[in-house]
């Protein structure tokens, strides 16, 4: 039974939070000296707006039916993306059932392979991706994720990522992911800092609770080498994204480095399943960390989950709201979920992609009952207070 064909592609963009939850204003936690690979040059260091992290804003992708029925997602991208959505994305999607997501996911890569692959044009397949199984969610008023096999437990576990894990642990969170400050070019005043941070935070948090470093890519072997032995008798669970994403030799270096019980984690900048085969047979992580939004959407992350699943390793989304929610909700080989404390000082729960979701759950205690999710697609409307801007109308 052929379901109500795509009538119109829209893409749009905004700024300020949001999917591209970077983009915040002054003073907030995400941009205050955040070790990064550009912290090598002075001018770039205390701030990741400062070179650029937030230039392309949240694209917002919104398939329209046949019947009226409106299907919508947000991730990062912007006008670029927007512009791979309209002009050359829309082709596959305009008279097609939404049902075929397979067959559209497979025609929007390899048509945009010889320019895609990772990065920009997988994040505007990833946004057409969600918005097409927001669509058939609303289609056949079901939740996304009883269209993925359904719960296999009866809530969402949370550990939070921001600058305030004890905070967190009074929030009823299982663990506390600190973005790492400080990078090599610091030196080894540096690395103390680092170290000297964990050590003030494990005594507040006492010793059973998780933390983590996340260091966005900023390091190199001999560093996140040290950093993790230095912090090993700290208790800290996992070091994530020491390295570039390209860097899988040294990814498997690290995990022969580092002490015996801390777990190397990453994979929110890598995309497809290609990628994620490479992660997985170079052995670089004991936890992978894809992004929904950013790796190819559902429809990906179905073949991704699987290879790991297929090897005994864990697949904790990086957090992108509810679009990882359903998906997380469906797979044992994803036993807990990431949220990010948009709140400026992250001493507060705050919707992770406001304001720009209406309807968009937050854990409490730590944790979302798989019920908040039966709401059909990813159960969220667009803000209508939101200003939209069209950058490309087809
Ligand atoms: C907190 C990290 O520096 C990043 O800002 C964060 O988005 C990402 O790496 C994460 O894992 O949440
Ligand atoms: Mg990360």
């Amino acid at each position: 039974m052929a379901l109500s064909k795509i009538k119109y592609v829209r893409a749009f963009t905004v700024r300020g939070g949001g999917a591209d939850y970077h983009d915040q204003g002054d003073g907030h936690w995400i941009d205050d000296h955040v070790a990064t690979p550009m912290a090598r040059y002075p001018d770039y260091r205390q701030s990741r707006q400062s070179f650029g992290i937030n230039v392309l804003g949240t694209l917002v992708v919104e398939l329209e039916a046949e019947d009226g029925t409106v299907g919508f997602a947000v991730t990062t991208g912007g006008e670029p993306a927007a512009y791979i959505v309209e002009k050359h994305l829309s082709r596959f999607l305009i008279g097609r059932d939404p049902a075929e997501y397979e067959k559209i996911w497979d025609q929007m890569y390899f048509s945009t392979q010889y320019y895609g692959r990772k990065g920009l044009v997988i994040n505007a397949i990833s946004g057409v991706d969600l918005a097409l199984w927001d669509l058939l969610g609303k289609l056949r008023d079901e939740p996304v994720y009883h269209m993925l096999g359904g719960a296999v437990r009866d809530e969402l576990q949370f550990y939070a990522t921001g600058a305030r894990p004890d905070v967190a642990k009074e929030l009823g969170f299982i663990g506390g992911k600190l973005p790492l400050r400080h990078g090599p070019a610091e030196g080894l005043e540096g690395l103390h800092k680092n170290v000297a941070l964990l050590a003030d935070m494990r005594a507040k948090v006492g010793d059973d609770f998780w933390l983590m470093y996340d260091c966005w890519m900023s390091l190199n072997l001999d560093y996140a080498t040290r950093l993790a032995i230095a912090c090993h008798d700290l208790g800290l669970k996992w070091i994530e994204e020491a390295l570039s994403p390209d860097d899988y030799w040294g990814y498997a270096d690290l995990r022969r480095n580092v002490p015996r019980g801390m777990l190397v984690t990453t994979g929110e900048h890598e995309a497809t399943r290609w990628g994620f085969r490479m992660l997985l047979e170079m052995e670089c992580a004991d936890i992978l960390q894809p992004d929904i939004g950013w790796c190819g959407g559902v429809t990906e992350l179905l073949k991704i989950s699987a290879l790991a699943d297929a090897r005994g390793k864990l697949v904790v989304p990086h957090g992108s709201s509810v679009y990882s929610y359903h998906f997380v909700i469906t797979r044992h080989n994803s036993p807990f979920a990431e949220f990010l404390m948009m709140h400026p000082e992250a001493t507060d729960v705050v919707p992770m992609f406001a304001p720009q979701l209406l309807g968009e759950p937050v854990p409490e205690n730590g944790r979302i009952r798989a019920s908040a999710l039966d709401k059909p697609g990813f159960g969220v409307e667009r803000n209508p207070d939101i200003t939209l801007h069209r950058p490309y109308p087809n």
